[in-house]
């Protein structure tokens, strides 16, 4: 495998700064003229990162720490200020399940909808699609346009397309919870599974333990950089002594 192969993801001086204004006239007037006052924010500075394929990752940091905005770069959500990112491989984020859906379209057109958009053809989709529909437990409404979906049944169909299109990158962030109990115990069961299997994880989680048992690099990100990367249990100690 060439050296270019073998990287999942690179950062090369990724920096992402947002604008910070006092109303929304004047964020509306800041995107016409610089001069209008604002405030800057740096979410990520200057950030070099190389994972590999294959590698589990967890994102350490306090909450700010802009563990969030680096993830959305990397899905494409957002974009860098400056600097470069390379992505290796389709991603599936559990960040923002619904993005990407149309809210005309049914449940069923926005599996094609959103399938084509992380990279797959109509052909491959339509072999996942039996257990997307099944996963998601939408029954007679997959149908039906999105728009009538409530948020906890667009969120399972979000989910239901991301854990089942065999990702070659997994972004997962703990904080998000889908739907009710039973539901959220599935959707952890799924996580699990997938994780065990050959993929490249980055995970964002606050617990050292849930950190220790998917990951074995950790990095640990403070006001926007990266303060420390090294083996999880490393990383967990810098968290939990040094930060
Ligand atoms: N759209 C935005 N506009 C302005 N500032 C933003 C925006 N998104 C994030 N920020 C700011 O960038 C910084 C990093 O935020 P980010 O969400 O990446 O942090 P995080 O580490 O993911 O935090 P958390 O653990 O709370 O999710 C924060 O100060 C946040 O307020």
């Amino acid at each position: 495998m060439s050296e270019q192969n073998s990287i999942a993801i690179r950062f090369k001086n990724v920096c992402k700064t947002y604008r910070l204004y006092t109303s929304s006239r004047r964020r509306l007037l800041g995107l016409f003229f610089k001069s209008v006052p604002h405030k800057t924010k740096h979410a990520v500075v200057d950030m070099n990162l190389t994972v590999e394929r294959g590698e589990a990752v967890a994102i350490l940091g306090r909450n700010g720490a802009g563990k969030s905005t680096m993830l959305k770069m990397i899905t494409g959500v957002t974009f860098p200020t400056s600097g470069e990112i390379y992505v290796n491989g389709i991603v599936s984020a559990l960040l923002e399940l619904t993005s990407g859906f149309d809210q005309e379209f049914t449940g069923r057109e926005n599996i094609y909808l959103k399938g084509r958009i992380l990279g797959l053809n109509d052909e491959d989709i339509a072999k996942l699609e039996p257990a997307i529909i099944d996963f998601a437990e939408l029954e007679e409404y997959i149908d039906q346009p999105v728009r009538t979906y409530s948020s906890g049944m667009k969120a399972r169909l979000g989910f239901s397309i991301c854990v089942n299109i065999n990702p070659e990158i997994l972004i997962v962030d703990e904080a998000l919870s889908v739907g009710d109990r039973a539901f959220r115990d599935k959707c952890t069961k799924k996580v699990k599974e997938i994780m065990q299997g050959d993929i490249t994880l980055l995970f964002v989680t606050h617990s050292p333990e849930i950190a220790k048992a998917f990951c074995t690099r950790g990095i640990v990100m403070k006001n926007g950089k990266i303060v420390f990367d090294g083996t999880i249990d490393e990383a967990i100690d810098y968290y939990a002594t040094k930060y």
